[in-house]
Protein backbone atom coordinates (compact mmCIF):
# COMPACT_ATOMS: atom_id res chain seq x y z
CA UNK A 1 0.00 0.00 0.00
CA UNK A 2 0.99 3.70 -0.97
CA UNK A 3 1.45 6.10 2.15
CA UNK A 4 -0.93 8.26 0.09
CA UNK A 5 -3.48 6.18 0.04
CA UNK A 6 -6.48 5.94 2.55
CA UNK A 7 -6.36 3.14 4.88
CA UNK A 8 -9.05 0.34 4.69
CA UNK A 9 -8.39 -1.07 7.92
CA UNK A 10 -7.38 1.79 11.26
CA UNK A 11 -4.50 0.68 12.53
CA UNK A 12 -2.96 1.66 15.79
CA UNK A 13 -1.21 4.44 16.04
CA UNK A 14 1.45 3.07 17.72
CA UNK A 15 2.42 -0.28 18.09
CA UNK A 16 5.54 -1.14 20.12
CA UNK A 17 6.07 -4.91 20.40
CA UNK A 18 9.55 -5.73 22.34
CA UNK A 19 11.09 -2.62 21.25
CA UNK A 20 14.64 -2.23 22.56
CA UNK A 21 17.14 0.98 22.31
CA UNK A 22 20.83 0.97 23.51
CA UNK A 23 23.09 3.89 24.76
CA UNK A 24 26.58 3.74 26.02
CA UNK A 25 26.54 -0.22 26.20
CA UNK A 26 23.13 -0.55 28.17
CA UNK A 27 19.25 -0.92 27.28
CA UNK A 28 17.74 2.71 27.70
CA UNK A 29 14.45 1.56 26.40
CA UNK A 30 14.26 -2.36 27.60
CA UNK A 31 12.06 -4.42 25.93
CA UNK A 32 8.91 -1.70 25.43
CA UNK A 33 5.51 -3.20 24.18
CA UNK A 34 2.64 -0.77 24.24
CA UNK A 35 0.05 -0.47 21.46
CA UNK A 36 -2.37 2.95 21.03
CA UNK A 37 -5.45 2.99 19.63
CA UNK A 38 -6.89 5.84 17.41
CA UNK A 39 -9.10 8.27 19.92
CA UNK A 40 -7.26 6.68 22.46
CA UNK A 41 -5.68 9.63 23.90
CA UNK A 42 -2.72 8.86 26.09
CA UNK A 43 -0.08 10.63 28.75
CA UNK A 44 3.39 8.61 28.62
CA UNK A 45 4.35 9.70 32.44
CA UNK A 46 7.92 8.85 34.39
CA UNK A 47 10.55 10.63 36.40
CA UNK A 48 13.70 12.00 34.65
CA UNK A 49 15.72 9.50 32.95
CA UNK A 50 12.79 6.86 32.50
CA UNK A 51 13.09 6.89 28.87
CA UNK A 52 10.23 9.05 27.83
CA UNK A 53 12.56 10.98 25.33
CA UNK A 54 13.57 8.35 23.99
CA UNK A 55 10.53 6.95 23.35
CA UNK A 56 9.41 9.73 20.99
CA UNK A 57 12.60 9.85 18.81
CA UNK A 58 11.94 5.68 18.49
CA UNK A 59 8.07 7.57 17.54
CA UNK A 60 9.64 10.23 15.37
CA UNK A 61 12.53 8.07 13.43
CA UNK A 62 15.07 10.05 14.68
CA UNK A 63 16.64 6.81 16.59
CA UNK A 64 15.94 3.04 15.18
CA UNK A 65 15.31 -0.13 17.75
CA UNK A 66 17.92 -3.11 18.18
CA UNK A 67 16.90 -5.37 15.23
CA UNK A 68 15.03 -8.18 16.86
CA UNK A 69 16.62 -11.76 16.79
CA UNK A 70 13.45 -13.30 15.14
CA UNK A 71 13.64 -10.07 12.22
CA UNK A 72 10.06 -8.97 13.30
CA UNK A 73 9.51 -5.45 13.56
CA UNK A 74 9.36 -3.41 16.86
CA UNK A 75 7.90 -0.30 16.07
CA UNK A 76 4.53 0.39 14.01
CA UNK A 77 3.30 4.20 13.19
CA UNK A 78 -0.19 3.56 11.67
CA UNK A 79 0.56 -0.08 11.10
CA UNK A 80 3.88 0.35 9.40
CA UNK A 81 7.02 -0.39 9.78
CA UNK A 82 8.80 2.38 7.55
CA UNK A 83 8.12 6.17 6.55
CA UNK A 84 9.12 9.02 4.52
CA UNK A 85 9.59 11.88 7.40
CA UNK A 86 7.04 13.98 5.81
CA UNK A 87 4.57 11.50 4.90
CA UNK A 88 4.72 10.39 8.37
CA UNK A 89 4.32 14.22 9.53
CA UNK A 90 0.92 14.67 7.83
CA UNK A 91 -0.45 11.96 10.09
CA UNK A 92 1.08 12.34 13.17
CA UNK A 93 1.95 15.95 14.18
CA UNK A 94 5.43 16.57 16.72
CA UNK A 95 6.16 19.12 19.24
CA UNK A 96 9.08 18.71 21.07
CA UNK A 97 11.67 20.61 22.97
CA UNK A 98 14.52 20.01 20.40
CA UNK A 99 11.84 21.43 17.58
CA UNK A 100 11.84 24.48 19.34
CA UNK A 101 15.67 24.66 19.40
CA UNK A 102 15.89 24.28 15.61
CA UNK A 103 13.70 26.81 15.02
CA UNK A 104 14.15 29.66 17.71
CA UNK A 105 17.72 29.60 16.69
CA UNK A 106 17.34 29.19 12.83
CA UNK A 107 17.14 33.19 11.45
CA UNK A 108 15.52 34.73 9.85
CA UNK A 109 12.29 32.27 9.83
CA UNK A 110 9.19 34.62 10.18
CA UNK A 111 5.91 32.97 11.22
CA UNK A 112 3.76 32.02 8.75
CA UNK A 113 6.62 30.80 6.45
CA UNK A 114 7.31 28.49 9.56
CA UNK A 115 3.89 26.93 9.77
CA UNK A 116 3.16 26.67 6.11
CA UNK A 117 6.22 25.26 5.77
CA UNK A 118 5.22 22.42 7.59
CA UNK A 119 3.70 20.89 4.07
CA UNK A 120 6.98 20.09 3.18
CA UNK A 121 8.46 19.03 6.62
CA UNK A 122 11.14 21.70 5.83
CA UNK A 123 12.12 24.63 8.00
CA UNK A 124 11.17 27.28 6.08
CA UNK A 125 10.00 28.51 2.19
CA UNK A 126 12.30 27.61 -0.86
CA UNK A 127 11.91 28.25 -4.50
CA UNK A 128 10.90 24.75 -5.43
CA UNK A 129 7.90 24.76 -3.11
CA UNK A 130 4.76 25.18 -4.31
CA UNK A 131 2.77 26.81 -1.42
CA UNK A 132 -0.91 26.56 -2.67
CA UNK A 133 -3.97 28.85 -1.64
CA UNK A 134 -5.44 25.86 0.10
CA UNK A 135 -2.29 25.58 2.03
CA UNK A 136 -2.09 29.15 3.15
CA UNK A 137 -5.53 28.79 4.23
CA UNK A 138 -4.85 25.81 6.39
CA UNK A 139 -1.95 27.33 7.96
CA UNK A 140 -4.18 30.54 8.91
CA UNK A 141 -6.63 27.80 10.65
CA UNK A 142 -3.73 26.60 12.79
CA UNK A 143 -2.40 29.46 13.42
CA UNK A 144 -5.91 31.06 14.67
CA UNK A 145 -6.50 27.98 16.72
CA UNK A 146 -3.63 28.31 18.58
CA UNK A 147 -4.26 32.18 19.40
CA UNK A 148 -1.04 33.22 17.45
CA UNK A 149 -2.67 34.53 13.98
CA UNK A 150 -1.38 37.69 15.88
CA UNK A 151 2.24 36.73 15.30
CA UNK A 152 2.62 36.76 11.50
CA UNK A 153 5.11 39.07 10.51
CA UNK A 154 7.36 38.27 13.40
CA UNK A 155 10.34 36.15 13.53
CA UNK A 156 10.65 33.01 15.03
CA UNK A 157 13.70 34.01 16.98
CA UNK A 158 11.83 36.61 18.55
CA UNK A 159 9.26 35.04 19.76
CA UNK A 160 8.90 33.79 23.70
CA UNK A 161 9.02 30.60 24.30
CA UNK A 162 5.31 30.19 24.92
CA UNK A 163 4.70 32.03 21.94
CA UNK A 164 6.97 29.67 20.04
CA UNK A 165 5.36 26.90 21.15
CA UNK A 166 2.09 27.73 19.59
CA UNK A 167 3.18 28.58 16.52
CA UNK A 168 5.27 25.26 16.63
CA UNK A 169 2.16 23.30 17.47
CA UNK A 170 0.10 25.47 14.44
CA UNK A 171 2.78 24.11 12.43
CA UNK A 172 2.28 20.47 13.73
CA UNK A 173 -1.84 20.78 13.18
CA UNK A 174 -1.63 22.43 9.19
CA UNK A 175 -1.97 18.58 8.16
CA UNK A 176 -4.88 17.74 10.14
CA UNK A 177 -2.83 15.00 11.70
CA UNK A 178 -4.69 12.23 13.02
CA UNK A 179 -2.22 12.05 16.28
CA UNK A 180 -0.22 14.73 18.00
CA UNK A 181 3.01 13.57 19.35
CA UNK A 182 3.49 16.32 22.27
CA UNK A 183 6.97 16.06 24.33
CA UNK A 184 6.89 18.05 27.83
CA UNK A 185 4.71 21.11 25.74
CA UNK A 186 4.27 23.08 28.73
CA UNK A 187 8.18 23.56 29.51
CA UNK A 188 8.51 27.18 29.54
CA UNK A 189 5.07 28.09 29.69
CA UNK A 190 3.71 30.96 32.41
CA UNK A 191 0.36 29.79 34.34
CA UNK A 192 -1.97 31.47 32.20
CA UNK A 193 -0.50 30.02 28.77
CA UNK A 194 -0.12 27.01 30.48
CA UNK A 195 -3.63 26.89 31.43
CA UNK A 196 -5.17 27.54 28.05
CA UNK A 197 -2.55 25.44 26.13
CA UNK A 198 -4.27 22.52 28.13
CA UNK A 199 -8.09 24.20 26.99
CA UNK A 200 -6.63 23.99 23.75
CA UNK A 201 -5.31 20.24 24.06
CA UNK A 202 -8.67 19.47 25.36
CA UNK A 203 -10.74 20.93 22.24
CA UNK A 204 -7.97 19.31 19.43
CA UNK A 205 -9.08 15.98 21.74
CA UNK A 206 -13.07 16.19 21.51
CA UNK A 207 -12.62 17.36 17.81
CA UNK A 208 -10.94 13.44 16.37
CA UNK A 209 -7.00 14.19 17.05
CA UNK A 210 -5.40 11.64 18.97
CA UNK A 211 -3.05 13.09 21.66
CA UNK A 212 0.13 11.49 22.78
CA UNK A 213 1.36 13.67 25.96
CA UNK A 214 4.33 12.60 27.02
CA UNK A 215 5.29 14.56 30.27
CA UNK A 216 5.94 13.95 33.73
CA UNK A 217 3.22 16.72 35.17
CA UNK A 218 0.71 14.85 36.46
CA UNK A 219 -1.22 17.93 36.80
CA UNK A 220 -1.20 18.35 32.64
CA UNK A 221 -3.39 14.97 32.46
CA UNK A 222 -6.48 16.38 30.91
CA UNK A 223 -9.79 14.88 31.39
CA UNK A 224 -9.49 13.49 27.79
CA UNK A 225 -6.80 11.48 28.77
CA UNK A 226 -7.70 7.95 30.05
CA UNK A 227 -4.97 6.05 29.13
CA UNK A 228 -1.90 6.06 31.02
CA UNK A 229 2.16 4.65 30.23
CA UNK A 230 4.24 4.98 33.17
CA UNK A 231 8.02 4.14 32.58
CA UNK A 232 10.38 3.67 34.40
CA UNK A 233 13.81 2.80 34.11
CA UNK A 234 13.34 2.12 30.68
CA UNK A 235 10.45 -0.17 31.05
CA UNK A 236 7.08 0.00 30.90
CA UNK A 237 6.73 0.18 35.03
CA UNK A 238 2.39 0.18 34.84
CA UNK A 239 0.05 0.82 32.03
CA UNK A 240 -3.87 1.52 32.12
CA UNK A 241 -6.70 3.62 33.36
CA UNK A 242 -5.95 6.32 35.12
CA UNK A 243 -7.90 5.00 38.12
CA UNK A 244 -5.44 2.33 37.73
CA UNK A 245 -2.32 3.99 37.45
CA UNK A 246 -2.80 7.50 39.08
CA UNK A 247 -2.54 5.92 42.90
CA UNK A 248 -0.29 7.33 45.50
CA UNK A 249 1.31 3.90 45.69
CA UNK A 250 1.86 3.41 42.22
CA UNK A 251 3.46 7.13 41.56
CA UNK A 252 5.44 6.98 44.62
CA UNK A 253 7.40 3.72 43.41
CA UNK A 254 7.86 5.32 39.80
CA UNK A 255 9.46 8.34 41.13
CA UNK A 256 10.91 7.06 44.29
CA UNK A 257 9.33 9.02 46.70
CA UNK A 258 6.17 8.90 49.38
CA UNK A 259 3.84 11.00 47.15
CA UNK A 260 0.04 11.67 47.75
CA UNK A 261 -2.26 11.69 44.60
CA UNK A 262 -5.23 13.96 45.23
CA UNK A 263 -8.20 13.75 42.31
CA UNK A 264 -9.36 17.65 41.69
CA UNK A 265 -12.36 17.77 39.98
CA UNK A 266 -11.47 16.38 36.55
CA UNK A 267 -8.03 16.74 36.86
CA UNK A 268 -5.28 15.04 39.24
CA UNK A 269 -2.32 16.19 41.14
CA UNK A 270 0.52 14.93 43.32
CA UNK A 271 2.23 16.13 46.05
CA UNK A 272 5.12 15.12 48.72
CA UNK A 273 3.85 13.51 51.70
N1 LIG B 1 22.43 8.68 23.40
C1 LIG B 1 22.44 8.17 24.63
N2 LIG B 1 23.44 7.37 25.04
C2 LIG B 1 23.44 6.85 26.28
N3 LIG B 1 22.48 7.06 27.18
C3 LIG B 1 21.46 7.83 26.83
C4 LIG B 1 21.37 8.43 25.53
N4 LIG B 1 20.22 9.14 25.48
C5 LIG B 1 19.61 9.01 26.67
N5 LIG B 1 20.36 8.23 27.49
C6 LIG B 1 20.03 7.81 28.88
O1 LIG B 1 18.82 7.08 28.80
C7 LIG B 1 17.99 7.37 29.92
C8 LIG B 1 16.64 7.86 29.41
O2 LIG B 1 16.81 9.14 28.82
P1 LIG B 1 15.58 9.98 28.29
O3 LIG B 1 16.11 11.28 27.79
O4 LIG B 1 14.80 9.16 27.34
O5 LIG B 1 14.74 10.19 29.63
P2 LIG B 1 13.46 11.10 29.93
O6 LIG B 1 12.45 10.22 30.60
O7 LIG B 1 13.03 11.81 28.71
O8 LIG B 1 14.05 12.12 30.98
P3 LIG B 1 13.73 13.67 31.29
O9 LIG B 1 12.40 13.68 32.01
O10 LIG B 1 14.86 14.06 32.18
O11 LIG B 1 13.71 14.41 29.99
C9 LIG B 1 18.76 8.38 30.76
O12 LIG B 1 19.40 7.67 31.79
C10 LIG B 1 19.76 8.98 29.79
O13 LIG B 1 20.93 9.39 30.47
Amino acid sequence: MQATEPYAVPAPVLELDQACVAGEGRLILDHVSLRIEEGQHTAILGANGSGKSTLVKLVARQLYPLARDDGANSVRVFGRARWHVSQLRSLLGMVSPATQLDYTTDTPLEVFDAVVSGFFAARGLGLDHQVTHAMRERAHEALELMGAGRLIGRSMASLSTGEARRVLIARALVHRPRALLLDEPTAGLDIATRRRFLETLRHLAQHGTTLLLVTHHIDEIIPEIDHVVLLRDGKVMRRGTKADVLSSGVMSEAFDMPLEVRQRGEFFDAAPL
